[in-house]
């Protein structure tokens, strides 16, 4: 299609805001979808699955909309991820777009992951249409809400759209907005081809799916195309959009997205922000790419049931075929023998992961504490990167310890200021900013210890806000830290599974804290069991789980048999994520008892 007539856009929003209520109604209007069919499409997303052999990923829907001016143009639209886990997705999305939609709650205003992602797509140079949705709430507030945009994001919002997107109120308009407002894409369909690949996945029926926007010339089916990163040559065997069910295409023109089927094998072939180009003639130069993810949160994945390993390293390999920004390498324990060290983007991606190794493949797992990536340096001079405690080097032995940082910039309410300052604090956090951006609005930006934010900042955050208070934020370099290796010691041997690596100057408190909330998670035994936290050879915290005095089962003795049985089972039932150490029985939680010590102190 001629360019004039094509407009790619994103639509960008905090969590909540509205953002596939909105898309599924872009689709309804379009035509692409009837109701019936948007409800189908839900229910039988297994069924189509397996009947046009293609997974249902719709990263980027193609729509054919009429507008008020005669004209019909082609709209596709590209889908976002809005955690905070996942702004370097974002960040691709937008590269293949010329505009974005910013939808911005009427109820909530303007919130962390707003201003994150409209400066993303200000610094990738769209053309942004904010769009004030939910405007049927009573609660809504529509001028509020355009001043919070104008002074917060510093767009101009005179002609920010008002919509329902679940009344379908104001949609249309949005149409219109995007075909006017928006610039159509550039490029020349004559020239040497470059397209940009920004996703792409294994598909059990199709092999390696890829994603691209074409920026350049023309991909064709048959064609013999390059890869420019590492210069493979593969043939295109199917090409297609998602409309958002997929239609095969013959090709796709400069300023076209759409997805390809090509003779590659596996996904990690396909490079995200790679340069796909003809082979024999080939473009000059590559495409400006992307950085390349780096997993910033780390934690120890064992099965509870040793033998399931491979099981395990199995799941783990296939999951890794559709996400790239997920590590993980074998590790072993002596407490816990042959498991793996996994990196993730955040704690949101551990938890992802960690429950569809669960149900997916339904293995029992424990996890380790996560932690963060430090940079030692030795002595001798050597710089090691560590992020398993069990690794730590000798103390002796180091010269400086560096910590990864974040900047975060942390979006509420004027009464909850008091309290989150408090716990900024705490969690050792520099004060970059303050500043008012409504009279009753206000941005903080601090610098924080990203050990500090994967344990239970999040949570925190939001219970001290009720909720209104909004983070996002970034690796912002190192410090140097005085950090220390705490190991826990159950009945008196260490378990190193358990060790976690914390600032000097606060390991008393934590290990207080951890071992107290240990010894609520730890069920009682038959004997007394003692728990230590200790550094070095030096101990900084002790409890005791008493011994149980009366076997559990006398109570039903004689009693009514099923009692019995069901006593069993859920006895049975705790056990399953529970692992024997020397003899004493430790439950899943109690290896995450440092993600909440902080409960004690929220309450
Ligand atoms: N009252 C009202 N509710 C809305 C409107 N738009 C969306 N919602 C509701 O708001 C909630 C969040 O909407 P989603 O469309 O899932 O939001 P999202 O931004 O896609 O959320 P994530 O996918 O989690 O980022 C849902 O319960 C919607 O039904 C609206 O215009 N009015």
């Amino acid at each position: 299609m001629d360019a004039r007539f094509i407009r790619n856009f994103a639509i960008i929003a905090h969590i909540d805001h509205g953002k596939s209520t909105l898309s599924d109604r872009l689709l309804e209007l379009t035509g692409s979808l009837t109701q019936r069919e948007m409800q189908a499409q839900v229910l039988d997303a297994m069924d189509l699955e397996r009947e046009r052999g293609i997974t249902i990923k719709a990263h980027a829907v193609r729509m054919m909309y009429k507008a008020n001016d005669g004209v019909t143009y082609q709209l596709n639209l590209i889908d976002t991820p809005g955690h905070v886990d996942f702004s370097y997705e974002v960040s691709r999305s937008l590269s293949s777009c010329e505009g974005a939609l910013l939808v911005v709650d009427a109820s909530q205003g303007v919130e962390a992951q707003t201003l994150a992602n409209a400066y993303l797509a200000i610094h990738h140079g769209l053309e942004i249409i904010p769009v004030i949705n939910k405007i049927d709430l009573p609660s809504a507030d529509i001028l509020r809400t355009q001043e919070a945009i104008e002074k917060a994001v510093g767009l101009d919002a005179t002609d920010a759209i008002p919509v329902s997107a679940k009344t379908g109120q104001g949609v249309a308009e949005v149409l219109e907005a995007v075909v006017h407002r928006l610039p159509p894409p550039k490029g020349d369909p004559a020239a040497p081809l470059q397209a940009l690949i920004f996703d792409s996945w294994f598909d059990a029926y199709r092999g390696v799916i890829v994603l691209v926007r074409v920026m350049q010339g023309t991909l064709r089916k048959g064609q013999r195309i390059k890869l420019m990163s590492n210069g493979k040559g593969f043939d295109v065997e199917s090409m297609g959009v998602l409309t958002p069910k997929p239609v095969e295409i013959g090709e796709l023109v400069a300023g076209e997205v759409g997805f390809f089927v090509a003779t590659i094998k596996t996904v990690s072939d396909t490079k995200i922000g790679d340069t796909v180009t003809d082979e024999e003639h080939p473009a000059d130069s590559q495409l400006p790419g992307f950085e390349d993810i780096k997993p910033m949160v780390f934690a120890g994945l064992y099965t509870v049931d040793s033998h399931e390993h491979t099981m395990l390293r199995d799941a783990l390999e296939k999951l890794r075929l559709n996400d790239s920004s997920f590590f993980f390498e074998p590790e072993s324990s002596e407490a816990l023998g042959f498991g793996f060290r996994c990196g993730f983007l955040g704690l949101l991606h551990m938890e992802i992961i960690q429950e569809r190794l669960e149900r997916e493949y339904e293995l029992d797992l424990i996890t380790t504490a996560p932690g963060v990536r430090y940079h030692i340096t030795l002595t001798d001079g050597t710089v090691l990167e560590v992020d398993n405690p069990s690794r730590w080097p000798e103390p002796t032995n180091i010269e400086a310890i560096r910590e990864p940082i974040i900047k975060a910039q942390i979006l509420t309410n004027e009464e909850y200021v008091g309290g989150i300052l408090k716990l900024v604090e705490e969690k050792r956090g520099k004060q970059v900013n303050f500043e008012y951006v409504t009279p009753t609005r206000v941005l903080l930006t601090y610098e924080l210890p990203l050990n500090e934010i994967v344990l239970d900042f999040y949570d925190r955050l939001k219970s001290i806000s009720r909720g209104y208070a909004s983070l996002d934020y970034q690796l912002a370099g190192e410090w140097v830290s005085p950090m220390v290796k705490m190991d826990i010691l159950v009945s008196g041997e260490p378990v190193d599974a358990l060790s976690i690596i914390v600032h000097r100057d606060f390991a008393y408190e934590r290990g207080k804290a951890l071992v107290s909330k240990m010894r609520e998670l730890i069920p009682r035994q038959q004997f007394e069991v003692a728990i230590q936290a200790a550094i070095g050879s030096k101990i900084v915290a002790r409890e005791t789980v008493t011994a149980l005095r009366k076997n559990v089962l006398a109570k039903c003795y004689g009693g009514d048999i099923s009692r019995k049985r069901k006593l069993l089972e859920k006895q049975k039932e705790g056990k399953k994520r529970m692992k024997r150490i020397g003899k004493v029985d430790i439950p899943q939680e109690a290896f995450l008892a440092v993600l909440r010590v902080g409960e004690d102190q929220q309450k």
